[in-house]
């Protein structure tokens, strides 16, 4: 899915218009009902919850107008809260003038807010996405005033204060709802974990905009779901063979982290790779022989960690980390990767580590590289501090660019940036991942994926970043996240790769 920004979504608003020859209070008829038909299925609200709708002077509040009008239709006991202006968009007066005359329909006024019951359902249509400024006033208490209720708030759009796809300062006024309902298209600003408290759960209902305008609109921000990623792993044939799937290289292991080495070499394997050799140091080569038979291991003539490459030409790709330790002869054998390897390479951990303490290895790396830091690995790659979640996706895109590499930034949402300065949000995973040895799963995954020669970097990348967290969730299904440990994401390696293999073409 692509990411908007406010901008495009009124365009793509008045264009779904002229396209469907529909008028927009058609378009906001569809987003209210499709409001009113999710909150029916998933809150349940009994006849008797009070449901207050606070509606603003646009067309959000226009959506929160025309939704309870629905309600009161189906028999619920509706409450509207308008916030007075000076001018309302038409949509809002087209809305107002069709809302019943049963309905209680007052006007906001500081001195006297309304009690909220913890039981009642509070839908928060003040301001959506033509927000062009911090609130103030009224619709600051407002908001001040929701946020102290008890009760569940639904935020139609987005949160009303918040902004869809730019940074605020902190102790801006926005809305803490517990869910957030959108329409078609998810929004920059659910993504980062700094609004995760305004937010809350988030879902995007289907409104039909314009499908063949949204194909046009040029983006730099995608969100990566199962229809993006579906048959994006083609298909292996019949006459497949080691060879189409590569041979890979991965250095990893120092004395005590040798488990980061086993798990990133069975992740590899469980990805599909056509060969892997491990070189690991002397002290990990029974561990890895009787672990992970099904590698190949060279030993390095230091006893506890790497110092040396081994011939790089068998290679189709080469990945380094995964508990590699931060030795001077480790740093060094990294340079001598960087200086000399011709194939693509995945780098993570404390091969990051080592990149972020000598920076000037930054520019040896090669085009096309692939690194995975997490954000405290990021902000040593860069050495600036972030100020916020948006600066670091601008630092993100930043470095892509610059160095001509692949970036993940992992978290929720795992973002990948590209050379090009596209980013892509994962959707998959869940929080039972902030484990031990997940990374060294998703590095060993990732080198499996740049060694098959039938994918370009990007494909290779999306498809290791969601086939990890699917494998994530499949994994929670049967440990609970509390319970998921990195081992288990490696057995389901297999069944998330296999849901986004393409289908024979039949007729
Ligand atoms: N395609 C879709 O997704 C669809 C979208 N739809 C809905 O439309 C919504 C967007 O509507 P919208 O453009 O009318 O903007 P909205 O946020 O209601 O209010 C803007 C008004 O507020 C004002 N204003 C701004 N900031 C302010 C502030 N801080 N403090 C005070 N005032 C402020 C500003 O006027 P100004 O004062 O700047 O002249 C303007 O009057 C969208 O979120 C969704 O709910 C659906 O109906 C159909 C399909
Ligand atoms: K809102």
């Amino acid at each position: 899915m692509k990411l908007l920004s406010p901008a495009q979504t009124r365009a793509l608003d008045q264009a779904t218009s002229e396209v469907q020859g529909s008028t927009s209070l058609e378009l906001m008829e569809r987003a209210a009902t499709a409001v009113f038909d999710w909150l029916l299925t998933e809150l349940q609200p009994a006849y008797t919850t009070p449901i207050h709708l606070f509606c603003g002077p646009g067309n959000n509040g226009g959506d929160g107008l025309a939704l309870a009008r629905l309600l009161h239709g189906a028999g619920y006991a509706v409450h509207v809260w308008l916030l007075p202006a000076d001018r309302h968009s038409a949509d809002f007066a087209a809305n107002h003038h069709q809302l019943p005359r049963e309905i209680n329909c007052q006007e906001l006024d500081a001195a006297r807010l309304p009690d909220l019951p913890a039981d009642a359902v509070v839908v928060d249509a003040l301001f959506g996405a033509g927000l062009n400024r911090p609130l103030t006033g009224l619709a600051a208490a407002v908001v001040a005033h929701l946020n102290t209720a008890d009760a569940l708030i639904v935020a139609v759009d987005i949160p009303s204060g918040l902004l869809a796809d730019a940074a605020q300062e902190p102790d801006n006024p926005v809305v803490r709802a517990q869910y957030t309902v959108s329409f078609e298209l998810p929004k920059l600003a659910f993504l980062l974990p700094q609004n995760a408290g305004f937010v809350g759960e988030w879902y995007v209902l289907p409104i039909g905009l314009a499908a063949e305008v949204i194909h046009k609109t040029p983006v730099d921000n995608y969100f990566v779901d199962a229809a993006f990623m579906q048959g994006r792993l083609p298909a292996r044939t019949r006459f497949s063979h080691k060879g189409t799937f590569g041979h890979a290289l991965l250095l990893t292991g120092s004395r005590g982290k040798l488990g980061a080495a086993v798990l990133a070499s069975k992740a590899c394997l469980r990805g599909g790779v056509g060969l892997l050799t491990v070189q690991v140091p002397a002290v990990g080569y029974d561990v890895l022989q009787i672990s992970v038979p099904e590698a190949m291991t060279l030993t390095d003539s230091a006893t506890d960690f790497v110092t040396e490459l081994p011939d790089l030409k068998p290679y189709a790709a080469v990945g380094i980390g995964p508990g590699l330790g931060q030795e001077n002869a480790t740093c060094e054998a990294l340079r001598q990767l960087l200086k000399t390897a011709r194939v693509p390479l995945v780098l993570d951990a404390d091969a990051l580590n080592l990149l972020g303490a000598n920076r000037e290895l930054l520019a040896l790396l090669p085009p096309d590289s692939l690194l995975t830091p997490h954000p405290k690995e990021f902000e040593r790659l860069t050495g600036e501090p972030a100020r916020d979640d948006y600066h670091r996706l601008e630092q993100l895109r930043t470095f892509a660019r610059r160095h001509s590499c692949y970036c993940v930034l992992k978290g929720a949402y795992t973002a990948l940036a590209t050379p090009e300065g596209t980013t892509y949000f994962n959707s998959t995973g869940n929080p039972g991942m902030a484990t031990g040895g997940s990374g060294d799963v998703l590095t060993g995954l990732l080198l499996a994926l740049r060694a098959d020669k039938r994918l370009s970097t990007l494909d290779a990348a999306l498809l290791g970043l969601y086939a990890h967290g699917r494998a994530g969730d499949l994994a929670a299904r049967e440990t609970g996240e509390a319970g998921l440990v990195a081992g288990d994401l490696v057995r389901f390696i297999g069944p998330a790769l296999r849901e986004l293999t393409a289908l024979p073409r039949r007729l």
